[in-house]
């Protein structure tokens, strides 16, 4: 191999939203979570990620910007994510460029890696999910690793347990699995994004500040002290899950908004059952849902769902087109921004 090559391959991922939330780990190392998840991966279009990652002979160690800052790749999860994919990377030949990587290559040869997020990063909008996902994903397109979309959600969980969901489009479930390895703890595809066109995803930013209390240490205080948390992954979420699944292959809107919206509710009931308590929703967010809680009531049917993530920013499905243009109308009006960017500063 000569030393002037660089091989480079790029990834898009977007971020996913949890409709059935993962809350709690069973191992905090592997990242196996205490109860099954369902998410709607969003449109690429939006809310994404984009990753390059190159190698080349010249480069001296790994290293990985992030936003145009450079990161340390030093933490655990980068390291794991970064191990799994090397023992699966395989030959790859450019032969056009006369590039050929032999497997045992992989081992000696330097990663750099820049990801753009184009949103707010680390502010409860999923930004670790679609990270890690396209890290992994784009990883696995460098080193001609085999593996099927399932198999690297259960790498790419290594690196942030929503991230597996990310590596499908459409509705997404994490199954927790049994196993102390972690193997059968990974993402599979319920329906694609033709299965419910419907459906409109509006992100409503109250706030897209860093929030203070991340979800990897929030999760960790709630399995520690909530006795909410211990009844919800054993008797609340196994049943919701099912129901959640019907509504979903059904396009029941009804059904849908009543589970997504009572499970937000009840992940934000669990970390106030923390010790000390957590707070990720604010006024904002809560006037948001007693909008739509009202709204919902008026119109007979559900017309909205509510979703909160671990932050003050609200993602409102609305059933269909019309629902969605007549909540941002609403929203604007009742809920005028006071900044560029944020309904809350
Ligand atoms: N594009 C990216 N590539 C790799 N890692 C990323 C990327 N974006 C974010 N991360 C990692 O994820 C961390 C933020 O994760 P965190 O869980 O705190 O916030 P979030 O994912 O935006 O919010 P939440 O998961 O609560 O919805 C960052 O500090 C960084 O380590
Ligand atoms: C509230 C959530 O968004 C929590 C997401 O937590 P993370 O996946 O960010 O946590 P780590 O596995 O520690 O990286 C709910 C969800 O996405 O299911």
């Amino acid at each position: 191999m000569g030393e002037k090559w660089v091989l480079m391959k790029t990834a898009q991922t977007p971020t996913n939203i949890a409709v059935i939330k993962y809350w709690g780990k069973r191992d905090e190392t592997l990242i196996l979570p205490v109860n099954d998840s369902i998410s709607v991966t969003l449109d690429p279009a939006h809310l994404c990620t984009t990753t390059t990652v190159a190698v080349s002979p010249a480069f001296q160690q790994d290293r990985m910007w992030l936003n145009g800052k450079e990161i340390s790749l030093s933490g655990g999860r980068y390291q794991n994510c970064l191990r799994e994919i090397r023992t699966r990377a395989r030959e790859v030949e450019d032969k056009e460029r006369g590039i050929k990587i032999e497997k045992k290559d992989w081992e000696k040869l330097h990663l750099h890696i820049a990801s753009y997020n184009n949103f707010p990063t680390a502010a409860g909008l999923a930004s670790s999910a679609a990270g890690f996902a396209c890290l992994v994903f784009a990883l696995a397109k460098l080193m001609n690793v085999s593996e099927d979309e399932s198999q690297l959600s259960a790498i790419a969980r290594q690196g942030s347990g929503s991230a597996c969901r990310s590596l499908f489009g459409g509705f997404v479930k994490w199954i927790m699995g049994k196993e102390d390895d972690g193997s059968d703890s990974l993402a599979v595809q319920l329906v694609d994004e033709k299965h419910w066109e419907d459906l409109f995803i509006i992100i409503a930013v109250v706030s897209s500040r860093q929030k203070e209390t991340s979800s990897t240490s929030g999760m960790r205080e709630s399995v520690e002290t909530s006795s909410l948390l211990q009844h919800r992954a054993k008797e609340v979420v196994p049943k919701r899950t099912i129901k959640m699944e019907e509504a979903i292959q059904n396009r029941d809107f009804a059904s849908f908004a009543k589970l997504a919206c009572a499970d937000s509710n009840q992940f934000h009931a669990v970390c106030l059952d923390t010790l000390p308590p957590i707070f990720y929703m604010n006024d904002t967010s809560h006037r948001i849902i007693s909008y739509v809680e009202k709204w919902n009531r008026s119109e007979g049917t559900p017309q909205v769902a509510y979703t909160f993530d671990a932050g003050p920013n609200a993602v409102l499905i609305a059933r269909d087109r019309k629902a969605a243009a007549q909540l941002i109308q609403r929203l604007l009006f009742y809920f005028p921004p006071k900044s560029d960017t944020d309904l809350d500063r």
